[in-house]
C-alpha cells in the first residue's frame, strides 16, 4: 500500500446569511495537504502560504486530529505523520480553513488505510470535530450544502445552481476565530427573528437551486448571528451596502466572519473594489477574490 498521498480541498463559506450551520458553498480557493505515513515515531510539519509559522506540529493540529480518527475507526496504526502543506485559504478568516484541514487530514488518511471509509462517514467524522457541518460537507462534496445534524449523523442535500454567478470574497487582514464569533451569540432569540430566518432561509435555497438569482437581495437577510457579530467587525454595515450599491446581488458575512461576501453576475471587480474602500473607511486594510462555486471537493491529486 501507498505510504504518501496528496489532497486538495476546497474552501467554503458558511451561513450564506441566514442558513446559519447548514448552507454552505465551496469556492473555488484551494489548500494542498501531502501526507505521509511510516511507522518512525513522530510528526513533522512543513508549512507554505497560509499559516506558515503558526500552524502545529503536534497532536493539537486538527489534521493530525482527523488522521489519528481514521486510524482509530480503521485499527491501521501509524507511528510516523508527515504532512507538507500548502495552504492558500486564510485562517480564521471565514473561508473554512478549519473545515478544509479536518476534510484533508480525514480524506488523505482514508486513502493510505485502504478506503475503507465512504463519504457519508468522512462527513459524520468531520462534523464530529468541526462541531457544525455547514464547511465541512461542501469542502467534502463541492457545490452548494445543506446539512443537518441528527443523533450525531449529517444528513445533507448537495446541488449546483443552474445559473453562473461569482462571490467576491472580501478579506479583512485581521483574523476572527469561530469560537469568538459564536461566543456573542444569545443563548435565544424572538420568535418574530426565528420566522424571520426560516423564510429567508428558505428563499435562499429555493433562489439558488432555481436561478432565481434576483430574490437573493432578501434571501440573504439573518437576524439569528450576523446582527450579533456586526460589533466584532469594524464597517461591516456599511461594505455590506457598499457591495448592494456597486451592483452585487446581495452580500453577507462569510461563515463566523471577518470576511464579507457579495454575490455578483457582472461587474465583480468593480463591487471587490467598493467593498474594500468601505472597509477602508473603518481602518481595515482589506482584499478581495473572485471565486466561483468548486464543483468537485476534496480530490485526491
Ligand atoms: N491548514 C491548517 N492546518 C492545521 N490547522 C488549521 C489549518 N487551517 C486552519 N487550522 C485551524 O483552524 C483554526 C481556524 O478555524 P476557525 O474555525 O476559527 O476559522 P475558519 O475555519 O478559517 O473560518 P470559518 O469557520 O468561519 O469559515 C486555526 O486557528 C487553526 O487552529
Ligand atoms: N456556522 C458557523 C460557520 C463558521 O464555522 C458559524 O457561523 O459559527
Amino acid at each position: 500500500m501507498a505510504n504518501t498521498v496528496k489532497v486538495r480541498v476546497p474552501g467554503t463559506t458558511a451561513n450564506c446569511g441566514p442558513g446559519f450551520d447548514a448552507v454552505g458553498i465551496a469556492c473555488t480557493i484551494y489548500n494542498d495537504l501531502e501526507l505521509t505515513v511510516s511507522q518512525e515515531a513522530g510528526i513533522s510539519l512543513e508549512v507554505t502560504g497560509e499559516g506558515a509559522g503558526a500552524i502545529p506540529a503536534d497532536s493539537s493540529n486538527v489534521v493530525v486530529k482527523a488522521i489519528q480518527m481514521v486510524m482509530d475507526k480503521t485499527g491501521q496504526h501509524y507511528k510516523g505523520i508527515s504532512l507538507r502543506m500548502k495552504n492558500n485559504i486564510p485562517l480564521s478568516r471565514g473561508l473554512g480553513s478549519s473545515a478544509a484541514a479536518i476534510v484533508g487530514g480525514l480524506v488523505a488518511a482514508n486513502e493510505l488505510t485502504g478506503n475503507r471509509l465512504n463519504k457519508e462517514t468522512i462527513l459524520d467524522m468531520a462534523t464530529a470535530i468541526e462541531g457544525h457541518p455547514d464547511n465541512v460537507a461542501p469542502a467534502i462534496f463541492g457545490g452548494i450544502t445543506v446539512s443537518i445534524m441528527d443523533s450525531g449523523h449529517a444528513h445533507y442535500l448537495r446541488f449546483l445552481p443552474p445559473v453562473d454567478f461569482s462571490m467576491v470574497a472580501v478579506i479583512p487582514e485581521f483574523n476572527l476565530s469561530t469560537r469568538a464569533a459564536r461566543k456573542v451569540l444569545p443563548v435565544s432569540i424572538p420568535f418574530a427573528d426565528a420566522v424571520f430566518n426560516v423564510s429567508r432561509s428558505a428563499l435562499l435555497i429555493g433562489s439558488l437551486a432555481t436561478g432565481e438569482l434576483k430574490l437573493l437581495l432578501h434571501a440573504l437577510e439573518d437576524r439569528l448571528h450576523q446582527p450579533y457579530r456586526e460589533q466584532l467587525i469594524p464597517g461591516m454595515a456599511q461594505v455590506l451596502a457598499a457591495a448592494r450599491q456597486a451592483g452585487a446581488l446581495g452580500a453577507a458575512l462569510s461563515g463566523a466572519g471577518p470576511c464579507l461576501l457579495a454575490f455578483t453576475t457582472e461587474n465583480s471587480d468593480e463591487v471587490g473594489r467598493a467593498m474594500t474602500k468601505a472597509f477602508e473607511i473603518h481602518k481595515v486594510q482589506a482584499k478581495y477574490q473572485v471565486l466561483k462555486i468548486d464543483r468537485q471537493g476534496a480530490i485526491i491529486i
